[in-house]
């Protein structure tokens, strides 16, 4: 199996979004949990995403594991590999945007990457280098609570310069406008000047098409799914994909099983989409002070669901509001306390399983990086979008048999999602 695009996902939730990009652009594309092992039959893909889950982890095991998954990819053939980021810059000044970015080129000989987080379908814009989400700054966004990094500084230029060794650039709109040929100009002069990454602006599609063009002619970029549009429409104009297009439709033949809901976003998306839920689900709010205490909780929640699931989806949620958040986190500590819930929430989503669940949505990346872990699933087919950057999944090579899942983002999906999720998972 020859590949034309690798990319590398900082989380899972992220990896399905950039897969369904890729698949809706004209790309025949796979998701894998970590290096796939080599028994492992993937199909006839043209682009590979590998799913990792170390956008909060220290840096320098982020770049370990970045590194060996670029191995991996170039083994395979591809000519270009995307560092698949979050659409909201998640990181911390400790990292992991700039060192992963930074090992990335350096594996491939240097030169300067192009970095946005740019995803128009979504809301994200990047403007003078300033990230907007959904029409505000990063830092007046909801992100400026996130649990585990919260973003205080729309300014990209300077978030990626706090995080990075060499110095960081920014390649304007106007710029941008003027067409591929200019871009590769200010490259090339930032090249000169000792510049290795840029913030890219973009507000349109049309600008992402540029970006990916130019990118698609060095061996790593980085971004969110924006870039990936950029990239696989680069890649199908360029006429290399001989495949005709990918298709969805056979990663949703039904699995039958009971149905769950398994939430640890505290996003205001997430937030939002539970209270709707209550309306047509039973919903059971965990006690995250009890969560940390000890394993009655999980428990609770099992029986909870015991008793109810054989007659529809449940939905058992740990997500609270940023005040409980933030005295839980006084109490136990960010990572932590993050830490506790995110394995509290993937052994009740393993029980549910063990007990016939075979649909299953997750909400959050870091939830959904601790659930598919240990339901050991090794990769995923793309099926078509619940909601913009959220794809029905179907597990290749699970233990348990083939399942349906989504793994949903924190901030993305309509008040409906959890509805509007189950009904395309039979
Ligand atoms: N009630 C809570 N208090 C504190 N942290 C929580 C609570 N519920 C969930 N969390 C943690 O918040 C983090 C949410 O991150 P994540 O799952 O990536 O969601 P998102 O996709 O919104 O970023 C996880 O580490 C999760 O365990
Ligand atoms: O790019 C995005 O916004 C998403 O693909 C993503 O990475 C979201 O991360 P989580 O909100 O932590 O799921």
């Amino acid at each position: 199996m020859a590949i034309f695009l690798g990319s590398i996902a900082d989380d899972y939730t992220g990896a399905s979004d950039l897969a369904n990009t890729l698949t809706k652009n004209g790309l025949r594309t796979v998701q894998t949990v970590g290096i796939p092992h080599p028994s492992l039959a993937l199909p006839d893909v043209d682009a590979v995403v590998v799913s990792l889950k170390i956008r909060s982890v220290p840096a320098s095991d982020a770049v370990a594991a970045a590194a060996s998954a670029e191995r991996w990819l170039r083994q395979r053939g591809a000519g270009h590999v995307l560092y698949k980021i979050c659409s909201t810059f998640d990181s911390t000044d400790a990292g992991n945007i700039g060192p992963v970015t930074e090992a990335l080129s350096e594996a491939a000989g240097g030169g300067v990457v192009l970095v946005t987080p740019a995803f128009p379908e979504t809301g994200r814009s990047v403007y003078l280098g300033h990230l907007f989400v959904g029409g505000q700054p990063l830092n007046e966004s909801p992100l400026k609570d996130h649990p585990l990094n919260p973003m205080h500084d729309a300014n990209l230029v300077r978030v990626l310069t706090r995080q990075s060794r060499n110095a960081v650039g920014l390649i304007d709109l106007t710029t941008i406008a003027a067409g591929p040929g200019a871009v590769k100009a200010r490259l090339d002069s930032f090249r000169t000047a000792g510049v290795t990454a840029v913030i890219a602006d973009a507000i349109f599609e049309r600008d992402l098409e540029t970006l990916g063009e130019v990118a698609l002619e060095t061996p790593v970029s980085t971004g969110a799914s924006g870039l990936g549009l950029g990239l696989a429409r680069a890649l199908v104009r360029s006429g290399r994909i001989s495949s005709g297009g990918a298709t969805t439709a056979d990663a949703i033949r039904p699995v039958g099983g009971l149905s769950a809901i398994v939430a640890g976003s505290c996003s205001k998306a997430t937030l939002h989409q539970l209270d709707v839920a209550e309306r047509s689900m039973p919903v059971l709010r965990l006690d995250p002070e009890r969560l940390l205490a000890g394993p009655d909780e999980i428990a609770t929640a099992i029986s909870w669901a015991g008793e109810r699931i054989s007659a529809g989806p449940v939905v058992i949620a740990a997500s609270a509001a940023p005040e409980t958040v933030s005295r839980l986190q006084s109490l136990y500590g960010r990572e932590a306390s993050g830490h506790a819930i995110e394995t509290a929430t993937s052994i009740i989503a393993a029980e549910l399983v063990e007990r016939g669940v075979r649909r299953l949505v997750i909400a959050g990346g870091e939830t959904s990086g601790a659930a598919v872990d240990r339901l050991a699933i090794p990769a995923f087919l793309i099926g078509p979008e619940i909601a913009p950057g959220v794809p029905v999944l179907r597990t290749v090579g699970n233990a348990q048999g083939d399942m349906l899942l989504a793994l949903k983002s924190g901030n993305f999906g309509g008040e409906d999602f959890f509805t509007a999720a189950l009904a395309m998972m039979h």
